[in-house]
C-alpha cells in the first residue's frame, strides 16, 4: 500500500521533515498548512523538494469552518478556497481536506451543508482537485462519519469525497463496520491514529495524546479491515498530533511511524485472510492487495542471559553480591574478561572485556544492563523481522570458535541476542565459558528464573520502547498504572508475551527527580534498571539471602500495620514478612510476595519475588512504600 504521513506528525521545520520522512521511506505526505505557511520555501519549492525526496504529496490540509454558514460568509469561504486551490495547483496536491465546522453559531442544517460543499466541489474540481469532508469528533453539528457520509451522499459531486480519521471514529465509539455501506468512489482519504484510552475532552485528547498505531489501545486493525474491504483504494496515511512526538528529534518519531504503519499493515493482512475463509470477497482482496508480510514474531521462551557492563571495581562489587545472592560463579570466557554466573535457570554475564561494545557501553553509562538475551524458537527469523522493519541488527565482534548468535540493537542502544532453542541445547555458554569443576549453578538462594524485568525510558523514548516491544519481541501491553515515588509519578506499562514467560514493564516519569526519571538521565536513554528473580519460598530465599551478607530493602512498619487492617492475614505471616521486608498483595487470582535487595552498584537493583496461585501483576499496590524506602536509602 502507499504509506503516507502527515507533516504535523513530527518536529522539525518543513524542509527536515520532508527530509526526515524520504528517509524513514515513506511514500508521500500530508502537508500541513501551518508547515507551509511557516516555511521559507514557496509552493512550488515544496513540489520540487518533494520530488527530488522522492515523495508524493496527497493531501494538503486543513479548511476549516467551511460549511453551514450564512450567504456572505460562505462567499469569503469560496474565494479563501479558490486561494488555497490556486496554492494546492502550484504545490501539486491533488486533494483539499475539510474539516466539518466546529463554531457553535454555524447553521445546522444538512441542505445547506450539502449544497456549500457541492458549490467548493465545483470549484475544485474546474482545476481538476477534490475535496475530501472529514467529520471531527467535536465538530458543532457534524461529528460522525455516518452524517459526513449522509452529507457528502446529498451533495453528490464527483469531485468530493469523504475523508476517515480513525480517531474522530474510534473516540466517539462509533462502529467502523459502517464503514463497508459507503461505496469506495467516495472514500478519499484515510487517516490513521491511536490513542491511549483516557477520560477526557475530546478535543484535548486529539491534540495532545494521538500516537502511532500499535503504541495506545485502538483497534486499528479492525478499523483498516473495513476501510479496505470497503474498496478504499488510496494511502495509509498518519495524523498524529502529539506534544512528546513534537518535542522529540524527528528522525526517531518518523522511524517509529513507518515501524507502525508496517506493522499495522501486517495485522490488517492476517484479518483479512483470516476473514477469507468464509468470505470470497475478502479473498479477493486479499488476492489483490499488497501488505506488508514480515517474518512471524519469535515465540519466546523466557530470558537466557542478562548481560552487565562493568569494570574492575563495579565487577567486583557485583560478583560478592550475586554470590551473596546464592549464585554460582561458574566460570570466565575463553578468551575475554567475562564471567558467568549460574543460579536456577538465570544466568547473568559480568563482561568488562576493554574494547569491547560493553566497555563503550560501561564509559557512557557506568555500571549498567548492555545485553539481555532472549531463549526464542528462531533467533535469525526473530533478527530478520526486525530487520524487515528497518531496525538495526546487531554484529558484535566474536573471537575463535566463539558463537555466533543473532541480535538487534534495541531503543537504548544495547542489544538484544535471541537465542534459538538449539543454541541453547547444544549447551552455546558453556562452549564460550571454561566452566570450573563442580560448579553447576546450584540454587543455592532458590531461586528459579527471571520473573520480570523493569526498563526506565527518557520520556520521547517511551512510545518507541512499546512499539518496539510489541512489533519486535510480540509482546502485549498491559493497562498503564500511574505509581507514585515520593518525587513524582512514574507510569508503568507491562508488557508480556502469551505465556507470561517474558515480562518487561515499562517505566516513564515526567519528573526528573523520581527514580526512573533519574535512571532515565543517568543511563543516556534509559535502560533496565530492576531485575525481578522468581523463587519458590520467599522466607527461605530472604534467610539465605541474609546469610549471606546482603542487606535487605527494610519496609516501615506503618505498611504492616496497614497490611494487617487491610487484609485477612494470618499474625505470624504478617510478622514473618515485617521480619525480613517482604511486601505483599493478593486478588482474585492468587498471592505475590516480594522483597527488595538494597543497591550496591550501577543504576540498577533486584527483587526477588514468590508468586502464588495464578497471581499476573507486579504488587503495583506496594510501589510507593517500596519507592519511597528506596529512595531514603
Ligand atoms: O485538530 C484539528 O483541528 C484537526 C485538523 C485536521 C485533521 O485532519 C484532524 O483530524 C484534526
Ligand atoms: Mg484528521
Amino acid at each position: 500500500m502507499r504509506r503516507s504521513i502527515a507533516t504535523v506528525c513530527i518536529s522539525g521545520t518543513l524542509e527536515e521533515k520532508l527530509e526526515s520522512i524520504a528517509r524513514a521511506r515513506f511514500d508521500a505526505v500530508e502537508i500541513f498548512e501551518n508547515d507551509l505557511i511557516a516555511s521559507r520555501l514557496s509552493p512550488r519549492e515544496i513540489r520540487q523538494r518533494c520530488a527530488d525526496l522522492g515523495l508524493g504529496i496527497d493531501l494538503y490540509q486543513p479548511f476549516r469552518d467551511m460549511d453551514g454558514v450564512d450567504e456572505a460568509r460562505f462567499r469569503r469561504n469560496l474565494d479563501r478556497a479558490q486561494r488555497k486551490f490556486d496554492l494546492m495547483v502550484e504545490l501539486g496536491a491533488p486533494m483539499l481536506l475539510v474539516c466539518s465546522n466546529v463554531q457553535p453559531d454555524m447553521i445546522c442544517d444538512d441542505e445547506l451543508l450539502a449544497s456549500q460543499l457541492h458549490a467548493m466541489a465545483e470549484k475544485a474540481a474546474e482545476r481538476g482537485l477534490r475535496v475530501a469532508y472529514e467529520a471531527l469528533a467535536w465538530g458543532h453539528h457534524v461529528n460522525r462519519y455516518l452524517h459526513s457520509w449522509e452529507i457528502v451522499k446529498k451533495a453528490d459531486h464527483p469531485h468530493l469525497g469523504l475523508c476517515l480519521d480513525s480517531f474522530h471514529i474510534l473516540s466517539r465509539g462509533d462502529d467502523p463496520a459502517g464503514i463497508e455501506t459507503i461505496p469506495a468512489d467516495k472514500l478519499f482519504f484515510l487517516q490513521l491514529a491511536d490513542a491511549p484510552m483516557l477520560a477526557m475532552d475530546v478535543l484535548q485528547w486529539s491534540r495532545h495524546f494521538r500516537c502511532f498505531p500499535g503504541q495506545g489501545t485502538f483497534d486499528l486493525a479492525r478499523f483498516v479491515e473495513h476501510v479496505l474491504m470497503a474498496g478504499y483504494p488510496g494511502p495509509l496515511s498518519l495524523e498524529v498530533f502529539n506534544d512528546v512526538f513534537r518535542a522529540a528529534p524527528n528522525r526517531r518519531t518518523t522511524l517509529d511511524a513507518h515501524e507502525s504503519l508496517l506493522f499495522l499493515e501486517e495485522q490488517v493482512r492476517q484479518r483479512i485472510a483470516a476473514r477469507a475463509v468464509a468470505d470470497p470477497a475478502a479473498a479477493q482482496l486479499a488476492e489483490r492487495i499488497e501488505l506488508f508480510n514480515p517474518p512471524a514474531p519469535p515465540t519466546l521462551k523466557g530470558v537466557s542471559f542478562i548481560e552487565f557492563a562493568v569494570d574492575a571495581a563495579s565487577g567486583h562489587v557485583l560478583a560478592r553480591a550475586l554470590e551473596g545472592l546464592g549464585f554460582d560463579r561458574l566460570g570466565a570466557h575463553r578468551s575475554k574478561d567475562v564471567t558467568l554466573y549460574q543460579q536456577g535457570e538465570v544466568r547473568l554475564i559480568l563482561n568488562q572485556e576493554p574494547g569491547s561494545f560493553a566497555a563503550d557501553f560501561f564509559q557512557r553509562r557506568g555500571p549498567s544492563i548492555c545485553a539481555l538475551g532472549l531463549a526464542t524458537d528462531d533467533g535469525q527469523r526473530a533478527v530478520n523481522r526486525g530487520v524487515a522493519f528497518q531496525l538495526p541488527r546487531y554484529a558484535g565482534r566474536v573471537g575463535p570458535n566463539e558463537t555466533i548468535i543473532p541480535a538487534l540493537r534495541a531503543v537504548d542502544d544495547s542489544v538484544i541476542y535471541f537465542v534459538s532453542q538449539a543454541l541453547e541445547e547444544r549447551g552455546f555458554l558453556e562452549s564460550d565459558f571454561v566452566i570450573e569443576a563442580g560448579r553447576q549453578g546450584h540454587s543455592r538462594a532458590g531461586i528459579r528464573q527471571v520473573d520480570h524485568l523493569a526498563h526506565a525510558y527518557p520520556l520521547e523514548q517511551f512510545d518507541t520502547g512499546v512499539l518496539f516491544n510489541r512489533v519486535v519481541l510480540g509482546l502485549a501491553p498491559q493497562p498503564s498504572l500511574e505509581l507514585a515515588d515520593p518525587h513524582g509519578l512514574v507510569r508503568s506499562c507491562a508488557m508480556v508475551n502469551d505465556d507470561q514467560s517474558l515480562r518487561i514493564a515499562l517505566n516513564v516519569s515526567q519528573s526528573r527527580t523520581t527514580a526512573t526519571g533519574r535512571t532515565a538521565e543517568t543511563l543516556q536513554g534509559g535502560g533496565i534498571h530492576h531485575i525481578a528473580l522468581a523463587c519458590d519460598d520467599i522466607f527461605a530465599c530472604a534467610t539465605r539471602v541474609r546469610a549471606g551478607g546482603i542487606a535487605l530493602l527494610p519496609v516501615p512498619d506503618n505498611y504492616y500495620d496497614d497490611l494487617a487492617a487491610r487484609l485477612d492475614l494470618e499474625p505470624g505471616l504478617v510478622e514473618r514478612m515485617r521480619q525480613f521486608g517482604v511486601l505483599y498483595d493478593e486478588n482474585a487470582d492468587g498471592a505475590f510476595f516480594h522483597f527488595y535487595v538494597r543497591s550496591f552498584v550501577g543504576s540498577f537493583f533486584f527483587e526477588i519475588v514468590q508468586r502464588v496461585g495464578r497471581y499476573a501483576g507486579f504488587g503495583a499496590a506496594n510501589a510507593a512504600v517500596r519507592m519511597t524506602a528506596q529512595s531514603a536509602q
